[in-house]
C-alpha cells in the first residue's frame, strides 16, 4: 500500500491513544467489476488497516459495483441478507471494528434502488443505514453529465451514530454539497465527524472536493472523513462493459480547523489519521459560532422554489 501523502498527524503507531483520539482508516479500494474480487479486497485493505491500529475504518462510495447507473440494477442486492452485507457484518465482528461500509447498490422489495450506507459496530450490530438522499444529477457542459436518477431512488433520512468518542454523521458523496445536511448533523445530533464515502469524478475532483471538505468542516467545527475508490478500473471479459467512470480519488481527513490532516493521490492505498475528538470542543470553545448564530435573521428553513 502507498504511505498517506501530507500525512501530519499519523503518529507511530506504537503510541497509546488517548480516550478521546480514534484512530481511523480511509480505505481507497480498486474496485472491479467482479464483486468476489471486491469482496477479497475489501478484506485484505481492511485487514491491513487493523494491523496499522485503526478502531473505525471507512470504505469508498460504491466498492462493490462499477459506478454506472446501468450496473446498479445488475449489481444491486438485498440489505438485509445480501453478500456484501455479511461480509461487512462479519469484518466488523471479526476486527471488533467500527466498520462504516461505503456504499453498495441496494434492490428493495418494491423493486426500488438505493444507493445505500451501512454502518456496524464492533459487535456486528448495524448502527446506522444511510441511503444517498440527493442524488447526483449534474450535467457539466464539457465536463461530466450524469443522472443517478436513472436507475436510483433518493433516501429519506439524516442519518447519524453513536460511538463512544461522540455522535458521527453519515452522507454519501454528493450529499455533502449541501451545507444544510451537516448542519442538521452536528447542530442537532451534536456530530463531532461527519464521514462522505465518495466518488467525485475528474470534472469536480480537482475543482471541489478538498475544498467542500474543509468547507463543512470549518463551517461545523468537526472533523470530515471521506473514502473515494481509487481512479483504475478493471473490467473482465466475462461482464458487460458499463460506461467508465473515473474516480478522482484522494480520500482525505480535515480537521474542525480546516487543515488536510491526512490525504493520498487516486492510487489504491489506506489513508491513516488519528483524530483528537477535544479539538472539536476546543475549536468550538475558542470560536463559538455555534452560540452567535443569528437565528432571529435566518435559520435553517425550507425555502420553497418559486
Ligand atoms: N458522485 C457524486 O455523487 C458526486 C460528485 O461527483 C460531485 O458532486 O461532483
Amino acid at each position: 500500500f502507498r504511505t498517506p501523502l501530507r500525512n501530519k498527524s499519523f503518529a507511530s503507531i506504537t503510541t497509546a491513544l488517548s480516550m478521546s483520539t480514534v484512530r481511523v482508516a480511509l480505505c481507497q479500494l480498486p474496485v472491479t467489476d467482479d464483486t468476489e474480487k471486491n469482496h477479497q479486497t475489501a478484506a485484505t485493505f481492511i485487514e491491513n488497516a487493523v494491523e496499522q491500529g485503526a478502531e473505525l475504518v471507512v470504505l469508498p462510495e460504491i466498492w462493490n459495483s462499477p459506478y454506472a447507473t446501468a450496473a446498479f440494477p445488475e449489481y444491486a442486492q438485498d440489505i438485509d441478507k445480501g453478500p456484501s452485507r455479511r461480509l461487512l457484518q462479519d469484518l466488523a465482528t471479526k476486527h471488533k471494528l467500527w466498520l462504516v461500509g461505503g456504499s453498495i447498490p441496494e434492490r428493495t422489495a418494491d423493486g426500488k434502488i438505493y444507493n445505500t450506507s451501512l454502518v456496524f459496530n464492533p459487535q456486528g450490530e448495524l448502527v446506522a443505514k444511510h441511503r444517498k438522499v440527493h442524488l447526483f444529477d449534474i450535467d457539466v457542459p464539457g465536463g461530466i453529465t450524469f443522472f443517478e436518477s436513472d436507475t436510483l431512488s433518493p433516501g429519506e433520512t439524516v442519518s447519524y451514530f453513536s460511538t463512544p468518542w461522540g455522535n458521527m454523521g453519515l452522507g454519501i458523496c454528493y450529499d455533502i454539497r449541501f451545507a444544510e445536511y451537516a448542519m442538521l448533523l452536528t447542530q442537532k445530533h451534536d456530530c463531532k465527524v461527519l464521514l462522505y464515502p465518495g466518488a467525485f469524478n475528474m470534472t469536480t475532483g480537482p475543482a471541489h472536493w478538498e475544498l467542500l471538505q474543509r468547507a463543512r468542516a470549518v463551517d461545523n467545527q468537526c472533523f470530515v472523513l471521506t473514502a473515494s475508490p481509487a481512479r483504475a478500473v478493471e473490467t473482465t471479459e466475462s461482464k458487460k462493459p458499463y460506461p467508465h467512470y473515473t474516480a478522482w480519488g484522494h480520500s482525505t481527513a480535515v480537521s474542525p480547523w480546516g487543515e488536510v490532516i491526512a490525504t493520498t493521490d487516486e492510487s489504491p492505498g489506506i489513508v491513516m489519521a488519528d483524530l483528537d475528538l477535544e479539538k472539536v470542543e476546543d475549536m468550538r470553545k475558542s470560536i463559538p459560532i455555534r452560540n452567535q448564530r443569528r437565528t432571529d435573521l435566518y435559520d435553517l428553513l425550507q425555502v420553497k422554489k418559486e
